[in-house]
């Protein structure tokens, strides 16, 4: 059995200052373990891309099989989101799949291979707390839904701030016809997002859910166009709206956002001080100052 580590987000260093140690679910103790498992699984990859604007891609690279996560996309997917977790220009970022459609969830070749308890436990604390981690970047995060999001694929969606999808698009959490339940975080995530009635609908009916459903229950956040490139520049576009300003605000934002969504009250608050001193008289801060700002 593994332990679990629901790990503080705060600890102290030497000097017994408060400072970041990560915002992982479980101990990286488990890992290598782990890793050496998913290493067996190849095929595809995850690429990201950090742009000058301060936007990255990431994008789900196995159109062979619908962007199935094989055991590598796994790996490849904790890296990626280290890498961000440490970038300081970093205000936004798109998570889409790669030859117009999302991802289809885990690769079922490797699901068949480790179909025992002991391996699945490992491939879902593993990818839990991936998605924790990357829904716990200080970067604004979007979804860009294409063509099918389905099983891991749909809770991968929600392991992400906002969901953007084409007229044509569908989420579905199909794991009741595989006979599971999400295990990717994505049930606890879904019932943020959505409500305990809606998730519970769109779990227990493995439900198709299209661009105009996911719109009015607010699975969604918009529709953009389809076609070659058009919908990713769509969703930078849209995405450019909450990504204006200095990176150290855009950031800042993003995470008193995420404390309040997570966090109890009072922890909360504290959460929020503690990031408002980051900002208050900063160079945003004093430069808003000089300039008068007036906000008609
Ligand atoms: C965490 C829990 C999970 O994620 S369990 C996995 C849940 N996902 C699934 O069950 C997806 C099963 N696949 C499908 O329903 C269909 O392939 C979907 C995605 C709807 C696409 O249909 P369609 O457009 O007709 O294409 P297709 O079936 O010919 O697929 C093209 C090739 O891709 C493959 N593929 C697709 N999904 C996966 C997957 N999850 N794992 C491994 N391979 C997958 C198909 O087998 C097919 O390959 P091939 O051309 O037959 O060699």
């Amino acid at each position: 059995s593994y332990k679990l580590h629901y790990r503080s987000t705060i600890s102290h260093n030497a000097l017994g200052k408060p400072h970041h140690r990560g915002m992982a679910v479980y101990s990286s103790e488990l890992w290598d373990e782990i890793r050496g498992k998913l290493s067996m699984f190849p095929g595809g990859s995850v690429n990201l891309v950090k742009q000058e604007s301060g936007i990255a891609v990431l994008t789900v690279n196995n159109p062979d099989r619908m962007n199935a996560f094989s055991g590598t996309m796994m790996l490849e997917l904790q890296d990626r989101v280290s890498q961000l977790e440490n970038w300081k220009e970093g205000k936004g970022l798109i998570v889409h799949g790669a030859g117009g459609t999302f991802c289809s969830g885990s690769d079922l070749n490797a699901v068949r291979a480790i179909s025992n308890p002991q391996d699945g436990m490992k491939m879902c604390m593993f990818m839990q707390d991936t998605l924790t981690r990357l829904l716990r970047l200080p970067l604004i995060s979007v979804a860009l839904v294409e063509g099918r999001a389905l099983g891991g694929g749909a809770e991968l969606t929600t392991a992400c701030d906002f969901r953007l999808m084409t007229p044509s698009s569908e989420i579905q959490f199909v794991h009741k016809h595989m006979g599971l339940v999400p295990g990717w975080g994505g049930a606890a995530r879904l019932v943020r997002i959505v409500g305990s009635q809606g998730a519970l609908k769109l779990l227990a009916a493995a439900l198709k859910v299209d661009s105009a459903l996911a719109e009015r229950i607010g699975l969604s956040d918009g529709v953009v166009a389809t076609g070659a490139g058009t919908a990713l520049a769509e969703a930078e576009h849209w995405l450019g709206d909450f990504t204006r300003g200095p990176a150290p605000v855009i950031q800042a934002i993003k995470k008193v956002a995420l404390s309040g969504r997570e966090r109890p009250l009072e922890d909360a608050l504290r959460k929020e001080k503690e990031v408002f001193g980051t900002v208050w008289g900063g160079s945003a801060n004093l430069e808003a100052l000089a300039r008068k700002s007036k906000h008609k």
